[in-house]
């Protein structure tokens, strides 16, 4: 059985108190898109997982995909697997990845020995290997709250507009990132800020992350820049970095300029 976790983008993220647990409280809106990995997963023995693509780094044993198969063994008496996965996704870009491969392998085994999960309990699995990771179960627009695991409906559809995405080969660490954040009450929820027409988002629609990283890492706001000056409707970089994506209405004509970095472009 095969599948292709995707990625994700962030349209906005507020970051807007410390909890007690040492986590942040968020408001944003996790967005799919196409830039996909591939998983395939068969019934064999001994387990066995192998990747190839991108290197990931860590032992087997801490890859998200083996782990998903692990927490789901505790509770069922799963029978040995092998799973291959074909990373494509750039690793610590904010576009929740290695996330996704972990909640596309809960599904995939959910499917393949017909455990009967529903998508609530799916998504509890999810949660228990990342914040994000719940997401992916439903993979559709959601407005996210709380550790960025608790949805709410929100009526973003961004179907017919373009994408680009710029990950410039820089890893930023999720961990890293929060560190040098100071956390703000928004005046209004980002919410408000989504259900405006998106040629509004501009002046609206920030993500906190960009205040503390773009000081550090300058290719950041250029990248930014430069998406704009292609005529982006809508640019921002997603979750916590560092890749920067633009929106357009139509598919940008892009020369050399970003040779050097992994680029991906599809529609919405
Ligand atoms: C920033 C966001 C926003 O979309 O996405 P990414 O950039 O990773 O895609 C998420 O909050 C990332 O979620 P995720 O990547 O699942 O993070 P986790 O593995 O759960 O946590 C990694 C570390 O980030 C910090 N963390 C994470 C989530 C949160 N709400 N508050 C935090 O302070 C904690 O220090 C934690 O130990
Ligand atoms: N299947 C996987 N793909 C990508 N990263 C993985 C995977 N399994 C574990 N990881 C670990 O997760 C971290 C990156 O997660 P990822 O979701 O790609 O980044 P981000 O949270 O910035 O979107 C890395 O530390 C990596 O070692």
């Amino acid at each position: 059985m095969i599948s292709f976790p995707n990625a994700k983008i962030n349209l906005g993220l507020f970051i807007t108190e410390k909890r007690a647990d040492g986590f942040h409280n968020l408001q944003s809106c996790f967005y799919p898109i196409g830039w996909s990995d591939a998983l395939e997963l068969i019934p064999a023995e001994p387990f066995a997982f192998s990747s190839s693509g991108l290197p990931i780094p860590g032992e087997t044993a801490t890859n998200l995909c083996v782990r998903a198969y692990e927490l789901l063994k505790k509770d069922f008496a799963l029978p040995s697997i092998q799973m291959h996965l074909h990373k494509i996704v750039p690793i610590g870009a904010g576009l929740g990845g290695g996330s996704a491969d972990a909640a596309f392998a809960l599904k995939l085994i959910n499917e393949q020995f017909a455990l009967g999960l529903s998508v609530a309990q799916l998504q509890d699995y999810a949660r228990r290997l990342g914040s994000d990771c719940a997401f992916f179960i439903q993979n559709k627009p959601v407005y996210c709250v709380e550790k960025g695991d608790v949805f709410e409906e929100i009526g973003v559809d961004l179907s017919g507009y373009s994408i680009l995405l710029i990950y410039p080969n820089l890893a930023i660490s999720t961990a890293e990132a929060y560190a040098n954040i100071r956390p703000t009450k928004p005046q209004r929820p980002l919410r408000d800020y989504l259900q405006q027409p998106i040629k509004t988002w501009r002046q609206t629609v920030r993500n906190d992350f960009e205040d503390s990283l773009f000081p550090n890492y300058p290719v950041l706001p250029k990248i930014k820049q430069q998406l704009y000056e292609l005529g982006a409707v809508y640019a921002s970089m997603s979750g916590s970095g560092s890749t920067v994506y633009g929106i357009f209405d139509a598919p940008p004509v892009i020369s050399n300029q970003f040779e050097d970095y992994n680029v991906w472009q599809g529609k919405l």
